[in-house]
């Protein structure tokens, strides 16, 4: 059942209540809907955005809608009828600036606004989840079948690298999903400086990664990394269309409703502090201003809204720090100080450079009309070409391979000092313990590079002028940030504190990943096709300007987690591993907020592989 009322919507009798209908929360629908346990599951989702289920070019297109519809300012992102819009409060250790938050404000959440890359963190950094944050269960080898069961995996078809050993795909399929609803691919097409920024990491000396998702995801891909684009049309694969299609939407026991923001849960008095823990009875929503009520009843709740909205839902219904409730005279269901809590993300420097002449670039687009042309209608009759390009050449780097031990030795010992000089929480201490062990064992990704074939990522490309971008992302911050309610009104922003390079540590890392891309840019073959940097110039050079132009430019690459955090009760765990609120008897979460420890590659797919894992154990629970 598609289109429903906000007053007939409360009405129902369902068996399971999803709030939040993005990444997360449609897997959890269709799984839940699909099954045949005893019974059949009735279930609900209310979600504050829209779904065209014909499609939409804003989101459908996966490289740049704006010069494929001819229309600068067509974009979802930034666009308040897709997305939220969250800023930052400013951040003082970064000169003021604010950092921009676009969260998917429409039905498959931020599936629908990302940018695609598809990837899976490393075996150790899962494995921690369950054997140092006490998540009995979660590791790699207990996720993987979630991971496959997420995807339709295609092989790569084009070559990054000339001499590439097509024979090397058989461990990739191995650890590849087929039949799953996302749909996953390699670009179809292949530009020169992908090809050389591959070849650049075996002349430093490092081997391509011919299974980069098999849990060792470290240096650069011999194939690159894949996309969640269909490959039969040239369309974004995210949860809307995947998990939410006509035969999921015709189900008579799902029930969306569309255009609704969930203010709060509400509890059963009566059993709050008890034994059996505090009952979820209501769901308080709010449709165009009007207020609806849907009982729970004996329901299943499940807060999918992400990591930036679901503390905000759960601290309005009582569960956070009992002294921040109380502030706001919200009465206490639950003292659960870690709720908005240990946030995590990974930063961001991005730089530009321009390319020698001749070297043909995703710039073509806005340089060479007949270029534009071309693939204009390549994509339009075919869904191929360079309109359905996505991130292609990244991986994650140990940080010894660019930082010299000396150097090492020295921003070691000054984390040490750091953190012994911290208060630390149990969570923290856990989690640090884990990081330095991976740090110092220099196995794991801890940077990770990205190359784009194209200008504009650091500073307005000219007319006629080719560029490559190359970014580096922090992938394991020590620096913890909050989000927290700042008022009882569920219509205003909760306030999102990264603050990023807090730690002296997290910006040596970033400003030595700053370096090293120029490096990278150095290195041949890649030389061969960089001209000059141009973000920043080549003027910066000393640890000092780097340090300058990190900390003025520091981004979020958009995967915040943690906020809250799936671990033991005795480190300070919000939720348990089987995803229930400690203290709670029918309450879950369920999303990217429940990563407890961030792990070294882009999130979605371990967003959805969690829901995945999520939907077995509601179904295993309540049958
Ligand atoms: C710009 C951008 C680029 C990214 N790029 C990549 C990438 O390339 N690769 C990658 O792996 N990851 C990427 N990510 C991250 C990834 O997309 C997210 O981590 C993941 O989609 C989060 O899923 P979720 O289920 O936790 O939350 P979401 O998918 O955001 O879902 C939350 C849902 O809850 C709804 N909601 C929230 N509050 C309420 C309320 N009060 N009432 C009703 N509904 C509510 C929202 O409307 C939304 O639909 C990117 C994210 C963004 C924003």
């Amino acid at each position: 059942q598609v289109s429903v009322s906000g007053s007939s919507f409360a009405s129902n009798k369902f068996d399971v209540i999803i709030i939040g209908g993005g990444t997360a929360g449609l897997v959890l629908a269709n799984r839940l809907t699909a099954a045949t346990g005893k019974k059949q599951l009735r279930v609900g989702v209310i979600d504050a955005g829209h779904f065209n289920t014909s499609g939409d070019p804003l989101i459908d297109i996966p490289y740049m809608p704006n010069i494929f519809l001819n229309d600068p300012t067509a974009s979802a992102i930034g666009n308040p009828a897709y997305d939220w819009n969250f800023v930052s409060v400013p951040q003082k250790q970064l000169n003021g600036q604010t950092i921009a938050y676009p969260r998917g404000r429409v039905l498959g959440g931020s599936s629908a606004l990302n940018f695609m890359a598809w990837h899976r963190g490393a075996r150790e950094e899962y494995d921690a989840w369950g054997t140092a944050l006490g998540n009995t269960g979660w590791s790699f080898n207990s996720i993987l079948p979630y991971f496959e069961r997420a995807e339709n995996w295609t092989a790569p078809t084009t070559k990054l690298v000339p001499d590439a050993d097509f024979g090397t795909l058989d461990d990739l399929a191995a650890v590849n999903g087929e039949g799953g609803p996302i749909q996953v691919r390699y670009n179809t097409v292949v530009f020169d400086p992908e090809t050389k920024f591959t070849q650049a990491c075996e002349t430093l000396g490092f081997p391509l990664n011919n299974n980069p998702d098999g849990g060792n995801p470290v240096y650069l891909p011999e194939w690159g990394i894949d996309g969640s684009v269909d490959i039969a049309t040239g369309r974004r694969s995210y949860a809307a269309p995947a998990y939410y299609n006509a035969a999921v939407r015709a189900r008579r026991n799902l029930v969306v409703l569309q255009g609704a923001i969930v203010n709060r849960i509400v509890f059963d008095k009566s059993t709050v502090g008890s034994k059996a823990g505090a009952k979820a009875s209501g769901i308080e929503y709010s449709v165009n201003g009007q207020r609806f009520t849907l009982p729970v009843g004996n329901a299943e709740v499940i807060v999918s809204a992400g990591t930036i909205k679901s503390p905000q839902i759960l601290e309005l219904s009582g569960i956070g720090n009992a002294t921040l409730l109380k502030e706001f005279k919200i009465p206490v269901v639950v003292n659960a100080p870690n709720v908005g809590e240990n946030l995590q993300d990974h930063t961001l420097t991005l730089t530009d450079f321009t390319t020698k002449t001749g070297v043909f670039t995703l710039d073509e687009l806005r340089n060479n009309q007949t270029y534009l042309e071309e693939q204009r209608n390549l994509y339009a009759t075919t869904g191929q070409g360079a309109f359905t390009w996505t991130v292609r050449t990244s991986g994650p780097w140990p940080l010894q391979t660019f930082i010299g031990p000396e150097e090492y030795a020295q921003m070691r010992a000054q984390l040490d000092q750091t953190i012994a000089n911290m208060t630390v929480t149990p969570l923290q201490k856990a989690q640090y313990d884990v990081l330095r062990t991976l740090a110092d064992g220099g196995k794991t990704g801890f940077v990770s590079t990205i190359v784009l074939p194209r200008g504009g990522a650091a500073s307005t490309p000219a007319d006629g002028e080719s560029y490559v971008s190359l970014g580096a992302f922090h992938l394991h911050e020590f620096t913890r940030g909050t989000i927290h309610i700042n008022s009882t009104d569920p219509s205003a922003a909760p306030l999102i504190d990264p603050r990023f390079l807090s730690i002296p540590w997290d910006l040596g890392v970033q400003v030595n990943s700053g370096k090293f891309l120029r490096t990278l840019a150095a290195t041949s073959p890649a030389s061969d096709v960089i001209d000059q940097p141009v973000t920043p110039p080549a003027s910066v050079q000393s640890d000092a300007d780097w340090t300058d132009f990190v900390r003025s430019t520091v981004d979020s690459i958009s995967h915040p987690i943690g906020t809250v955090p799936m671990a033991s009760q005795k480190l300070g765990g919000v939720v348990s591993p089987r995803l229930q609120v400690y203290g709670t008897r029918n309450l879950r979460v369920v999303d990217a907020s429940v990563i407890p420890l961030t792990v070294g590659a882009s999130i979605q797919q371990t967003v959805y592989a969690i829901a995945e894992r999520a939907a077995d154990m509601i179904l295993q629970d309540l049958n």
